[in-house]
């Protein structure tokens, strides 16, 4: 039996705090998980963009996963920002060996509009990476490249769901509509039916890491044993919160509110529709 549930997240750096791995491991403390993490890239980033990157050295990066991989447990993982290929050449050779459920957040561009994965690479995730996550948490563009068609409608965001699952392998898929207009609803094949997760639309441009925040509930969740379909209900509930009090700091697109989901636990407006 375990007596606490144990986190790894594999991602880039925000140094203000609202993304990438920070917002990673806020959201593990916050879901009483510990957490752990693997840098990728130091991303010099803030509320209004990204200004530079500098990628951590391959053999850094496999002396950080075997520094944790043979002295911790793993009871899940996420991945965000693995900035090329031959970073997600090393993380496959060493994450195929692991037995924790994978939660993929397939990142490729940063709220602000700035790439954060060469693009030569994205066909590496596609055929890798994806067959081996438990659950794959791609917005809407994200879908449209991961899957070659245009996703506009609920149809299009339930049929993309399943085709990542039955098409390319991976385990389950959420197909998040934050970048939709009207409620945020997110669509979840978990291999045998569609769930859907809605709530409704907040009023804010502070929306900086909710993809990261998302995933790595999700993460959490599933290292404290949840199923699948529960782990994302109550993910979903977490990310809502920490949008709908999220902190207006600085001048662009602010972070989430982590301690939100603590202090208003009865305010949940979430439903599961499906
Ligand atoms: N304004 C909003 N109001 C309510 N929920 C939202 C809003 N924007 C996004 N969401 C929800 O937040 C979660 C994250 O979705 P989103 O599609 O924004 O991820 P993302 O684009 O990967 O995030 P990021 O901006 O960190 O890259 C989803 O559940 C989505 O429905
Ligand atoms: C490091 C990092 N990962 C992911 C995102 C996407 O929000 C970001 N802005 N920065």
């Amino acid at each position: 039996m375990k007596n606490v549930a144990c986190a790894l997240t594999i991602a880039g750096t925000d140094p203000s705090g609202g993304a990438g791995i920070h917002a990673d491991l806020k959201t593990f403390q916050e879901l009483k998980t510990y957490g752990m993490s693997v840098i990728t890239s130091i991303v010099s980033q803030n509320t209004t963009g990204v200004q530079a990157v500098s990628h951590v050295s391959l053999e850094m990066i496999e002396q950080q996963l075997d520094s944790i991989i043979s002295d911790m447990p793993i009871h899940a993982f996420k991945t965000g920002m693995i900035a090329n290929q031959d970073m997600m050449k090393l993380i496959y050779n060493k994450i195929k060996h692991l037995d924790a459920p994978y939660v993929m957040d397939p990142v490729m561009v940063a709220t602000s509009g700035d790439t954060l994965i060469e693009r030569d690479s994205r066909n590496y995730l596609r055929k890798n990476l994806l067959p081996l996550t438990t659950i794959v948490t791609p917005n809407i563009p994200e879908t449209e490249y991961l899957i070659g068609e245009k996703v506009e409608t609920d149809e299009d965001m339930k049929q993309a769901a399943e085709m990542l699952v039955k098409n390319f392998g991976a385990k389950a898929a959420l197909v998040k509509g934050g970048h939709r207009e009207g409620d945020a609803v997110d669509f979840l094949y978990d291999g045998s039916r569609i769930h859907s997760f809605s709530a409704p639309r907040i009023n804010t441009n502070n929306t900086h890491g909710t993809g990261c925040t998302y995933a790595a509930a999700i993460t959490a969740n599933l290292s404290q044993g949840l199923p699948l379909n529960i782990a994302v209900k109550q993910a979903k509930h977490y990310v809502t919160l920490a949008i709908k009090y999220s902190l207006d700091l600085g001048a662009g697109s602010g972070p989430t509110n982590h301690w939100a989901p603590r202090i208003h636990t009865n305010n949940l407006t979430t439903t599961e529709v499906e």
